[in-house]
């Protein structure tokens, strides 16, 4: 009998698909299509009765666009599924020393916008995880070559050494401790006299690591040349030899001690292309590539704790849970984040993206998000799951791709060639410090495939994307895994200008794929990406361009009010009802996803009004940096949000504003519109009833800048701003009334 039952628990499945019904949203979605392809066919028919060209014209285009973008949206969605994890099984199928070797990849790069007690409460979570010790590695690399961060660390892992087996013997359920000791939290009465005390120890152990980060933080760390801080000596952060520093070792490899951990600061050099996060990652992949080469990696942002201390297992069901190899190229966990503010002021924290993200995983898998996701080192080496396993590759082709370094050589070679498993992990990283550190030159890369065909790819600032788009381009599927409590939690930006920053580097990226040898319908055509993730891959990479058709129509009502001409139909005209039908059916439609997802009413308004703001500010801003890109003109640059710990600032989700001029053309549109909406008061009977509707919603939509122009210090937008936005407002006020 019980033979029989642990017969049955080995062969329950780690993984299943859920398929989520959506014949309803399918219905509506197709009756918007409907509505949008009517709605063109009128203005073509209709276009020749028109006394102003023009302005129909504009809106036949931009209304093209939309029912293209619709279409993309809709494939998109059109099939959502999600995968469950059962990692209660797990054990009954492999034994925890059969479980693979992973490398931890936290990066950072710069110590005052990512402040280092955040980093430090990510790695204290990750050595802290549900796993054997003796299999983990923690890389943590530095852009900013910081004596600060790497001070941090030390003191960090010091803590780690009591802070980890008092997570592991209480199983405590949060293990950032930033987050375990909020101000508000207690031992109940219940818990054992001992916990508490321990608990009590603990939190003063925290507060005094806390403290010294702090203070290393205000003063800083002075330059003594036989200390261990040498290396950090006279170095400037963008230009500066190598430092790889073993902090622990786990030598005995021993399941229940600490991890290795290892501090890693590339070499940069004003000469040399650094390539920013994914130059990082390449880096880290050699390096661990010589020191412990294990089969999977994880990598996280710098402020992405670990929150919930089963997610490795959950990765591991994906791992094994699937008879064919092709079905999991990677692992994705969603990003999700601590410090959200209400109701999404600023409409960057993604919630809305949701059935979308179920949509991809019932195409090809989920797009790789940069964050939370374990790799396979052999797909990060460009293997496909089509290779048969290459026992002897040659020396000469392994060198073309990974570069000089014979150790490295040989440990792709063996991640190439061999099932993952039977890597045996590596107790003694220490021992191939100088190595690593050849491999993380600068030079190291020339005249290999890192960056173009294996590693993460450069080319784009959203390297995430573009390095997932080449992993499915190469036929591989990927899953994303959802479990609760949410795996990873991170810092989104909490402030407007910063958010506006984060979506103009996101939309560059993405345009900048488009124009790379990874574009979607490149692969489609002559690698293996599926024709229908390559319309989600577009629809994602176009997020830029939208910017021109949204801001053609945000300005068109305005245009026909001064000039006294139309783009919409007059309100007795069939076409009039198809318009309003569809403004109706959409707006609900969206509502009503909104509904499902609990999210409330105000952000719903709030996304939707964030979506036409930022189209045209910040993805107007990403398309001007990519043309500038591609005619030679700049570069583009990778700039790093600022993270803070927490926001309990009651006005935290007001907009402030900075001198960017990112938010002049928004102010522009608000000033036209305005200007539009008075002229059109005095002249009721000429204009248009849906010319002015749109004025007030545009008006609308703008309402916080409106705010923003009578606000007082860091509230107001300033002059300087308002001046070249006027300016702007004023020439193309002129410009409608002299255009014949
Ligand atoms: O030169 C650099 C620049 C950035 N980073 C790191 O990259 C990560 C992401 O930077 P962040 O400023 O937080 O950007 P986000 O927009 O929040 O990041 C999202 O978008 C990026 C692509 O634009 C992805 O790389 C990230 O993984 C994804 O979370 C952070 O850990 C940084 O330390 C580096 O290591 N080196
Ligand atoms: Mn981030």
């Amino acid at each position: 009998m019980m033979a029989i039952n642990i017969q049955d628990s080995t062969l329950l499945p780690l993984q299943e698909k859920i398929v989520h019904k959506n014949t309803t949203a399918r219905a509506i979605e197709l009756v918007i299509l409907s509505l949008l392809v009517s709605l063109l066919v009128f203005r073509v028919l209709s276009f020749k009765d028109q006394d102003h060209h023009l302005p129909w014209l504009l809106a036949l285009l931009c209304e093209s666009w939309f029912t293209f973008n619709w279409i993309l949206v809709m494939s998109t969605k059109w099939n959502q599924c999600s995968t469950k994890a059962y990692p209660e099984r797990l054990l009954n199928r492999i034994s925890e020393s059969e479980f693979p070797a992973v490398d931890v990849f936290v990066t950072t790069a710069d110590a005052i916008l990512e402040p280092s007690i955040i980093t430090m409460n990510t790695v204290l979570s990750l050595l802290a995880v549900d796993y054997p010790a003796n299999k983990l590695a923690l890389y943590l690399s530095d852009d900013g070559c910081s004596p600060l961060t790497y001070y941090s660390l030390v003191e960090t892992t010091k803590f780690a050494k009591v802070w980890v087996p008092f997570c592991k013997k209480y199983n405590v359920k949060v293990r950032a401790p930033f987050r375990y000791f909020t101000p508000e939290t207690t031992p109940l009465e219940d818990d054992s006299l001992e916990f508490q005390q321990e608990w009590k120890k603990m939190k003063n152990e925290y507060g005094d690591l806390y403290k010294k980060i702090e203070l290393a933080a205000q003063r800083p760390i002075p330059c003594d040349r036989n200390s261990d801080f040498a290396d950090f000596c006279d170095v400037h952060r963008s230009d500066h030899p190598t430092i790889i520093k073993i902090i622990s070792e786990n030598k005995e490899g021993n399941p229940s001690d600490l991890p290795h951990v290892i501090y890693v600061s590339r070499e940069k050099s004003s000469k040399h292309q650094h390539h920013y996060k994914a130059g990082a990652m390449n880096v880290l992949t050699r390096v661990s590539g010589i020191m412990t080469n294990a089969p999977l990696m994880l990598n996280l942002d710098c402020d992405m704790y670990m929150n919930n201390p089963q997610v490795f297992l959950h990765a591991m069901c994906m791992v094994f849970g699937f008879k064919n190899e092709e079905e999991c190229g990677f692992v994705q966990f969603p990003q999700a984040f601590y410090n959200g503010l209400k109701d999404d002021p600023f409409g960057n924290q993604l919630a809305n993206l949701y059935y979308l993200a179920l949509g991809i995983c019932g195409i090809q898998g989920t797009f790789y998000g940069g964050t939370n996701c374990f790799h396979k080192r052999k797909v990060i080496y460009g293997s496909s799951p089509y290779d048969t396993i290459k026992s002897d590759i040659e020396n000469e082709d392994l060198r073309k791709i990974f570069g000089k370094s014979i150790k490295l050589q040989e440990s792709a070679a063996q991640i190439l060639s061999r099932s993952n498993v039977k890597i045996e992990s590596q107790k003694r990283p220490s021992s191939f410090v100088e190595e690593a550190i050849r491999v993380a030159s600068c030079k190291y890369e020339y005249g290999t495939a890192w960056g173009t065909q294996i590693g993460w790819m450069y080319g784009s600032a959203t390297e995430d994307i573009l390095t997932g788009l080449t992993i499915h381009g190469k036929g591989w599927k990927s899953v994303m895994c959802t479990p609760e409590p949410p795996p990873f939690l991170g810092c989104a930006p909490s402030s407007y200008p910063s958010a506006n920053v984060q979506q103009r580097r996101w939309a560059t990226g993405l345009l900048e794929i488009l124009f790379t040898n990874k574009n979607p319908l490149l692969l489609t055509i002559k690698g293996n990406l599926w024709f229908r993730q390559a319309l989600a891959y577009i629809w994602l990479s176009t997020w830029a361009i939208r910017s021109i058709p949204e801001l053609c129509y945000a300005i068109l009502p305005s245009y026909c009010i001064i000039t006294g001409s139309h783009f919409l139909p007059k309100i007795n005209e069939p076409m009039f009802v198809i318009l309003g039908c569809l403004f109706v059916i959409y707006n609900l439609y969206v509502l009503w996803e909104f509904r499902r997802l609990n999210l409330s009413f105000r952000m719903w308004w709030n996304l939707q009004r964030m979506g036409r703001v930022t189209s045209m500010t910040a993805y107007l801003f990403a398309c001007l940096s990519v043309i500038f890109k591609i005619l030679g003109l700049s570069n583009v640059v990778f700039e790093v949000t600022q993270k803070e710990e927490s926001n309990d600032d009651d006005d935290s989700g007001r907009f402030t504003y900075d001198t960017s001029p990112m938010i002049v053309p928004g102010v522009a549109i608000l000033l036209v519109s305005l200007t539009a909406l008075v002229s059109g008061m005095s002249r009721l009977g000429e204009v248009g009833f849906g010319e002015m509707f749109c004025s007030v919603l545009v008006t609308l939509c703008f309402s916080e800048y409106l705010k923003g122009l009578f606000g007082k210090g860091k509230y107001r937008i300033p002059s300087s701003t308002i001046w070249k936005a006027g300016g702007v407002a004023l020439f193309f006020v002129q410009l409608c009334r002299r255009l014949p």
